[in-house]
């Protein structure tokens, strides 16, 4: 890892208004609808940057970044295939053909990593939880210096080996793939809903939300 990627950044939003970044957080959506380029150089680190503000009890730092691009993406396909076919020799041709596919041609799949730590007083799913938040600030500030991209998951995130080949031997494990890059410009524009139906006040009895009605 080169030195540059050692070293406490600029402030990403320095400048920005509040606005700014309210209106980047209120319009992120996900694709995997996605071209060249990719984030690269000290955007991609900016970018990865944020995962290090992300809340963690204990410090555990338990997130980790696998960057996957170039002529390493057939090899990461070539790996997830061999995972399905161990787990159903059977699977159907046209699921490991989109599955080789999709994993040979994404600008740039990020392998989110967990390195847990089982035995520590924080619990395990606090720790999942912090990777959780931290990925979600990965996918802000994609959108946030224009790119996009999608967390997926899937039966490949589960395999043990999968996980080993990429770095995480139990305990450690996968918490899913970023697939990265630049989003298609004709994507719909997404709607969202309206966060009243999911949020009440407590005045001393049990909440209902509108959503679950
Ligand atoms: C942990 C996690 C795993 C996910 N796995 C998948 C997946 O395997 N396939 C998929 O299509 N979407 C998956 N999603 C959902 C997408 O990342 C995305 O949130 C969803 O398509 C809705 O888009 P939005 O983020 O624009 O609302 C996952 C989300 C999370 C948080």
């Amino acid at each position: 890892m080169s030195q540059a990627w050692r070293h406490v950044g600029p402030t990403l939003y320095k400048g920005a208004s509040r606005m700014a970044v309210l209106d980047a957080l209120l319009s992120r959506s996900s694709t995997d609808m996605l071209s060249d380029p990719a984030p690269e150089g000290s955007v991609l680190e900016d970018i990865l940057s944020t995962a290090m503000r992300a809340p963690d009890h204990g410090k555990l730092r338990p997130w980790r970044y696998v960057l996957v691009r170039g002529d390493a993406r057939p090899k990461l396909a070539e790996l997830v295939v061999a995972g399905m076919l161990a787990r159903d020799p059977d699977v159907p041709a046209a699921k490991i053909e989109k599955r080789r596919v999709r994993f040979s041609t994404m600008p740039l799949t990020i392998a989110l990593g967990m390195h847990l730590h089982p035995d520590d007083k924080i619990p395990v799913i606090e720790q999942e939880m912090a990777v959780a938040a931290a990925a979600m600030n990965v996918l802000n500030a994609l959108h946030a210096t224009g790119f996009g991209g999608v967390w997926v998951t899937g039966d490949m995130t589960y395999d043990p080996a999968v996980a080993a080949a990429l770095g995480f031997a139990a305990p450690h494990r996968l918490a899913g793939f970023l697939f990265v890059g630049t989003p298609d410009s004709a994507r719909p524009v997404p709607t969202r809903r309206p966060v009243g139906g999911y949020v009440a006040e407590w005045h001393g009895t049990p909440v209902v939300f509108d959503a679950d009605h």
